[in-house]
């Protein structure tokens, strides 16, 4: 539906040259209104970081002086050291502290507007109902909450972890190219001599672990992506059950509810094997890596201690010095399944912003749409008017031509046709919810339109606000909540105005449907759509609701889709629906 008149194809190369990456995912929030208390937070846990690394360069040089100290049984040395290690220990802990603190916070403060603006995008323009509509992306819902989360905790984990991992690297290169000094010895009588040969040792060892590791580990991606899609639609399903664990009672469904579970589960437990054979390999690499880590240095180092150029103290600070290098340089390695999840999240956001972005092009290329679609426009009139109107399906299938209709305030029209006809299409058009097909429509700029369905929805919580939906809950007063259940004949309910429900669950379907007779009374719209919102309600009942309506809103114009003839006495017009190929077929 083309509510601006900008004609869809227009939006449609917009869409296609919108390109997302990890990086537009990221900067909105570091340039945002926020961004000095975001750049605060974030220059202070640099800071901490920068202090825990100070503290283990510290410990670093504690090692060879605590060693030392034991090797020559020097007893003031060796308290002196007990001294220092304890107050290195307790800077280091209450940095520790304070540095996950503040993260935490940023971290909350990223999600929280990241949050803001998805659900916004996701609400605005009707993006979630055309999502769902032409199935442009699964399970928002995980994308909005688990991903947006993992986007904001595990890039500050990466790039923070990745900075102190540099700084680390320097500082801890610095130290063994300087204690660990140059290996020098002779082949074929050529004196060969390798400086800060303990560098470069570790570094090797750190680069071939990465590689093995590269190897073994990539996969890991594309099954991380895929297992919180499946793990997202076994969710879907358990939560669409419970939603409706009447009916499926009722039905007495719960052996195909049990298959259905097992089909979709198994999905969950394939990804999970793939998952095993490649964390298998990957333990195994790791481990290998792990523990050749604790000899490998005191192996390398040993020629050059055995020969006497340092006491069994440096030997120490060398070991602590190599294990440090050679992890800083193997943190790509210990953080790739980190690395996986994160490029997965990145992935889903970017095919959700994607399919956000891009919402309009699927009915821009259908062809129902090819000459420009159905034109909503918002005009300075009384009377709500189509022109040349034709409903189609997406698939560009005509389903009625609708032609020229005129309702005028206070109109009484009675929409008819068979089943499948295009009654509610026709409904769905006029609500701006469907760009099917051709012709336009003109609504009166200043009309307040409500639409009911046959099922309305009603939000979780008190009673008040499920009536006063979709406005705020303090636009009614209590008193005129009340007096609209008593013309619907909910009176049971006027005093229970402050209860919390789950109120789909709670009324019955008829209860449901007069729920939404009050409140079209409460909202006073100048058109209301009511597609067959009477077709659960016994025939006075329905009488009662109607009779109210027609009372207490004489200047609505009143629009009701029904196949029961008890609702033509309400209407003095009738609108006839007929769907093209049964016509032609006819
Ligand atoms: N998103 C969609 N994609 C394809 N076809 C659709 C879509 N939505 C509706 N239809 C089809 O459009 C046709 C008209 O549907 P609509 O709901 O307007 O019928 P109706 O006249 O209101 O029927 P009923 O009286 O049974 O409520 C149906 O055949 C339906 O299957």
């Amino acid at each position: 539906m083309n509510d601006t008149a900008a004609p869809l194809h227009t939006s449609a190369r917009s869409a296609d040259a919108s390109r997302v990456t990890a990086w537009s995912l990221i900067k909105p929030y570091w340039v945002s209104e926020e961004r000095w208390s975001a750049i605060g937070l974030l220059l202070l846990v640099i800071a901490l970081n920068m202090a825990i690394v100070y503290i283990n360069v510290r410990l670093n040089a504690w090692n060879r002086e605590f060693y030392d100290a034991l090797a020559a049984k020097n007893w003031n040395v060796f308290i002196h050291s007990m001294l220092e290690f304890s107050y290195l220990a307790f800077a280091y802990i209450f940095i520790v502290t304070t540095r996950i603190w503040f993260r935490q916070l940023l971290e909350i403060r990223w999600r929280t507007w990241l949050t803001t603006r998805f659900v916004e995008r996701w609400l605005s323009d009707h993006a979630f109902y055309r999502i769902e509509r032409d199935r442009l992306a699964d399970n928002p819902d995980q994308r909005i909450s688990d991903d947006l989360e993992s986007l904001a905790s595990t890039t500050l984990a990466l790039s923070l972890d990745l900075l102190s991992t540099v700084v680390t690297l320097f500082s801890f290169v610095f130290i063994l190219w300087h204690i660990a000094g140059a290996l020098t010895f002779t082949v074929s009588g050529t004196v060969v001599t390798i400086p800060g040969y303990m560098v470069w040792a570790a570094a090797l060892y750190a680069l071939a672990g990465s590689f093995v590791i590269q190897r073994f580990g990539k996969p890991l991606v594309a099954i991380n992506y895929q297992k919180q899609r499946v793990e997202a639609n076994f969710r879907f399903f358990l939560v669409r059950v419970r939603e409706n664990a009447e009916q499926i009672a009722l039905y007495g469904g719960a052996d195909a509810e049990r298959k259905q579970a097992r089909t979709i589960f198994q999905t969950i437990y394939d990804n999970w094997r793939g998952i095993m054979t490649y964390t298998k390999r990957l333990t195994i690499v790791n481990a290998v890596y792990g523990q050749l880590a604790n000899i490998f240095p005191f192996f390398v180092a040993a020629p050059r201690y055995f020969s006497g150029a340092y006491p069994i103290g440096t030997l120490f600070q060398i070991s602590d010095a190599f294990g440090t290098v050679s992890e800083s340089f193997s943190w790509f390695i210990n953080s790739f399944s980190t690395l996986a999840g994160w490029r997965a999240t990145v992935n889903r956001l970017r095919e959700f912003v994607r399919s956000i972005d891009e919402q309009h092009t699927r009915e821009a290329l259908s062809p129902a749409t090819e000459h420009g679609g159905i034109n909503r426009h918002l005009t300075d009139t009384q009377s709500l008017r189509t022109d040349r109107l034709v409903l189609a399906l997406p698939d560009g299938t005509v389903l009625a031509r609708v032609g020229e209709i005129g309702i005028d305030p206070g109109a009484r029209v009675l929409v008819r046709g068979a089943s499948g006809s295009g009654k509610s299409t026709l409904l769905r058009a006029l609500a701006g919810l469907w760009p099917f097909g051709d012709g336009s429509i003109d609504i009166p700029v200043s009309a307040k339109l409500l639409f009911v369905p046959q099922v309305s929805y009603i939000p979780i919580g008190p009673l008040h606000a499920a009536l006063a939906y979709p406005s705020q809950a303090t636009a009614f007063t209590d008193d005129a909540c009340r007096a609209a259940l008593r013309m619907v004949k909910l009176d049971d309910y006027v005093d229970r105005l402050d209860e919390d429900a789950h109120w789909t669950r709670r009324l019955s379907p008829g209860e449901q449907q007069r729920l939404a007779f009050a409140r079209v009374l409460l909202q006073k719209p100048d058109f209301v759509f009511l597609d067959e919102a009477t077709s659960a309600l016994d025939a006075p009942t329905e009488r009662h609701v109607y009779e109210a309506l027609l009372r207490e809103l004489p200047g609505t114009a009143i629009v009701s889709v029904a196949h029961r003839d008890s609702l033509d006495v309400y209407h003095r017009d009738t609108i006839l629906i007929t769907r093209e190929q049964v016509a032609a077929a006819a």
